[in-house]
């Protein structure tokens, strides 16, 4: 059986680790046939367990030139070492795989914060992924108003340092110009539904890959 690789993508708050858990338990109803593997990125690697005990924490004022590359760079390692250890063997054996996060948030986030460090971030990183990454069969991106995603985010304990109306409204953006780059991969979930109506369209769209 061939695998299927879905990512979820949108900003901060968009609400895909919710959906995710009932994306997981409705294709367990309706293909039990079928092997899940539900991940997410950043992942349990060396460079991603650096990003969230590290990087990710609630921002301490303005980064270096360096600072900024480290970041781009750990994101890309975690996701190298995440694709060779989980993703493709997982694919291999024909699991569908559910991945909440994946290289399309290092354009949209490291396009925002690369901004003025090279020309054109969002196009350059997709460029250094295009020769080894494996392409999503599907990408679901979660679209939300950053003023309510930042809402529903606001009670959560340990803020990190994404979490800013301004930032993610730019990322937004970066994440509509990548749907834009490749309309035939990404399929527009409206994120401010309620929770069932979002994991509905979801899940219509992957048991259309399955037909
Ligand atoms: N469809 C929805 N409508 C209203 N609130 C939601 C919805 N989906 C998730 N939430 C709430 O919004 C917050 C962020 O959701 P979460 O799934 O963690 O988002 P993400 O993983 O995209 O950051 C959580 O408090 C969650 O309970
Ligand atoms: C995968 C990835 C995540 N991020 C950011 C997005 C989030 O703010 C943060 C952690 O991701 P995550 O824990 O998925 O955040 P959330 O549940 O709030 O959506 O890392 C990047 O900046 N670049 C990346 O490549």
């Amino acid at each position: 059986m061939k695998g299927l690789l879905i990512t979820l993508e949108g900003i901060d708050g968009s609400g895909k680790s919710t959906a995710i858990r009932h994306i997981a338990a409705k294709l367990k109803e309706l293909v039990p046939e079928r092997t899940l593997l539900i991940t997410a990125e950043p992942s349990n690697s060396a460079a991603g367990r650096i990003l969230r005990s590290e990087i990710l924490r609630e921002s301490t004022g303005e980064l270096s030139f360096a600072e900024h590359m480290e970041e781009l760079f750990l994101f890309m390692a975690d996701h190298a070492r995440h694709l060779a250890d989980t993703i493709i063997p997982s694919l291999e054996a024909g699991a569908i795989v559910l991945c909440d996060r994946y290289a399309d948030s290092t354009a949209a986030y490291q396009g925002v914060t690369l901004k003025g460090i090279v020309p054109d971030p969002l196009v350059w990183i997709r460029e250094i992924y295009r020769p080894w990454n494996l392409r999503p069969d599907r990408t679901l991106l979660f679209l939300l108003d950053p003023q309510l995603s930042v809402q529903r985010i606001s009670s959560r304990s340990g803020r990190e340092k994404f979490e800013r109306q301004e930032f993610l409204r730019q990322v937004d953006g970066n994440f509509r110009r990548l749907a834009s780059l490749e309309p035939e991969r990404f399929v527009i979930i409206d994120a401010s539904l309620d929770e069932d109506a979002v994991a509905e369209s979801a899940v219509s769209s992957i048991l259309e890959m399955l037909t």
